[in-house]
Order: structure tokens, then C-alpha cells, then sequence
């Protein structure tokens, strides 16, 4: 087969990320090239990520490079891809995913419990700024954005007291030695599909897919499907305050998926957790039926733009669009 072009952003974390999937390519036989490509995301660092239209700014430029054909395959993160499916695109493989967890990188080696109240964290998530806030311990937030090394000088630099980042992103560059917490998912829920890659084929492209299937693993392509699922069903967008994580789980006679949901108000003064546990081939119906749970328990009113409840309530009005935080 001719040589596979690899579309890739440029920043440091996304070169790291098409590597790794390039010389898993390279091991089964194929040859890689990488294409680097830039994104609006990448272009325009100093508006928050909300004001950018939120959902898809780093995906864009990718997806216009494989539809003209000038890529044969993109290496995306999975949690910036949205989650409506791309026409004509398909998602060939999902590789096995890195730790999903949010880690904090703070001065002095501190916890969150051990920052004091008034300390202030960078992050540019509206999820990461709602359970830091819902904990309780008067941190402030202060918006962050930028690729990895900017945030983490923000640290060192002593402009902030501490970041919140991606585990993932932190161990495939290296810098995990400079994490002081991982923080726990029972009180900070990752992005839904943290910590994966998504490798984006043109969907009839039948050599690509069968090129690429190697990489997929079933476990975490089930794992974050249910993760995008919920958030799907919410009609959220990647910037909204929602947080999600699947795990398979050792059931009665078969392994199960059990996934894990949280919809915070931005400003932490309520939120919502609850979770379920459903079969291992139906992780759709199960992200939807987390989604349909946590709106008639509240959701809707702790984060106004989610969809409204399935069922409503008497008097209740029921709106037919929603549009997507962060929009
Ligand atoms: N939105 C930026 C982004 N997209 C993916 C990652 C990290 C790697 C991953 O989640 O797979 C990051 C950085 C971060 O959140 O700290």
C-alpha cells in the first residue's frame, strides 16, 4: 500500500500523540508520513475557548484536509471532537487510552487540600472550574489557556498557585514528574473521552479502515462511547460543565460498562453525580440513560443550556432547540 499520510496539529502534545500512532502504523507494516496542519484552535491563543465557538476549533482544519484528500487519516484528541458524527468521516480507530484522569500541578508540592483558601488555579474548562469551585476549600479559578508548557510556567513562574491539566497529555510529554495530585473522579470527573485518540478515516476509504483497525481497542472505544454518549444527550458541547467516565467492570457472569456522570454549575454552587451500569455492547443506550437520570434529578437547572428533562413536569416548558455551551 502507498504511503499513509498522518494529519496532525502542531503543538507539541498533538506531534507526540500522531508519533505514537504513526509507529504503531510503522510496527504493522506501513508506510507514515506526517502532514502537520494548523487549526484555528492553534491560531488564535489568546481568546478563551468558549468565545472560539467552543466545540470543533481544533478539528476543523483536520477534517477539511482529509475531505480534500490532502491527509489519509488525523490523529485527533478524543475529547475535542464533537460528538455529532462528521458526514462522510468515520472514526477507524480509537487506540487504548491513556490515564483519563485530571492531575494538578501546584507550587510546592501541594494537594488541593494543602492550597489555601484564595489560592488561585489556572484552567479554561468550564468542568474543571465547576468541581474545583464544588469542593469547597475557596480556591479561586482563573482562566488559562495555551498548550502545556505555557500553563505549567504559569507554576513555576509563580503567576498562579496552581493548573489543572490532563494527566494524559502531561505523561506523553513527559512532564508527570511535575504533577503534585492526581485528582480523584469522585471529586473531579474527567472530559468524556479524556485520554484517548481518535484516528478519523474518510468513511469509504476501505484500505485506511482495515489499515488502521489494528490500533482500536474494543474496551475503550465502548468506554468513551458511552462517555459521548451522555454528553450527546445532554446536547453539551466539549466546554460544557460536564464531566463523565466509563469503566469496564467485572460483572455477575459477563464484564459490564459502569460510567460515572457529573453536571456542575459553573460557579460550583450545586451539582449533580449519579451513575449506571449497563452491558458492554450497548454503551449508547447506556450514556443516554445516564443523561435522561441526571436531568430529571436537576440538571437542567444547574447548567441552563442542556436539554431539557425527556419526560417534563407539569408546567414545565418544553424547548425544542438547544443550543450547545459554549456556542
Ligand atoms: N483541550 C485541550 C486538550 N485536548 C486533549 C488534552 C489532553 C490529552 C487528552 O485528554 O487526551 C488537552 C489538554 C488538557 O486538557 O490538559
Amino acid at each position: 500500500m502507498s504511503t499513509i499520510r498522518l494529519g496532525t496539529r502542531r503543538s507539541a502534545l498533538a506531534t507526540t500523540q500522531s508519533t505514537w500512532v504513526a509507529d504503531r502504523l510503522r510496527a504493522a507494516g506501513h508506510d507514515v508520513e506526517l502532514v502537520l496542519v494548523t487549526t484555528d484552535g492553534d491560531r488564535d491563543q489568546r481568546t478563551a475557548l468558549r468565545q472560539l465557538g467552543g466545540t470543533g476549533v481544533f478539528v476543523s482544519a483536520l477534517r477539511s484536509a482529509l475531505h480534500e484528500g490532502r491527509i489519509d487519516a488525523a490523529v485527533h484528541s478524543l475529547k475535542d471532537l464533537p460528538t455529532a458524527p462528521a458526514e462522510g468521516l468515520a472514526l477507524g480507530a480509537i487506540p487504548v487510552r491513556e490515564d483519563p484522569r485530571d492531575a494538578l500541578v501546584a507550587r510546592d508540592g501541594m494537594t488541593l487540600g494543602e492550597l489555601p483558601p484564595g489560592a488561585v488555579i489556572g484552567t479554561g474548562s468550564p468542568r474543571r472550574q465547576a468541581q474545583l469551585l464544588a469542593l469547597g476549600l475557596g480556591h479561586r479559578v482563573s482562566d488559562l489557556r495555551g498548550n502545556v508548557d505555557t500553563r505549567l510556567a504559569a507554576v513555576t513562574e509563580g503567576r498562579l498557585d496552581g493548573v489543572v491539566l490532563a494527566l494524559a497529555g502531561l505523561r506523553r510529554l513527559g512532564r508527570d514528574d511535575q504533577v503534585t495530585e492526581i485528582l480523584d473522579p469522585i471529586q473531579v470527573l474527567p472530559a468524556p473521552g479524556q485520554g484517548a485518540l481518535a484516528v478519523e478515516i474518510r468513511a469509504d476509504d476501505r484500505t485506511l479502515r482495515e489499515a488502521v483497525a489494528a490500533l482500536d481497542d474494543p474496551d475503550t472505544r465502548a468506554c468513551v462511547t458511552a462517555e459521548r454518549s451522555l454528553l450527546a444527550a445532554l446536547e453539551a458541547g466539549c466546554s460544557a460543565p460536564v464531566g463523565a467516565l466509563a469503566d469496564v467492570v467485572i460483572g455477575d457472569d459477563r464484564d459490564e460498562l459502569s460510567l460515572r456522570g457529573a453536571v456542575v454549575a459553573v460557579d460550583g454552587s450545586d451539582e449533580i453525580r449519579r451513575s449506571l451500569t449497563g452491558p458492554l455492547d450497548a454503551p449508547e443506550r447506556l450514556g443516554a440513560a445516564l443523561a435522561a437520570l441526571l436531568l430529571e434529578d436537576g440538571a437542567g437547572a444547574l447548567v441552563p443550556d442542556l436539554a431539557p428533562p425527556t419526560s417534563p413536569t407539569g408546567g414545565s416548558t418544553t424547548r425544542t432547540t438547544a443550543t450547545p455551551l459554549g456556542a
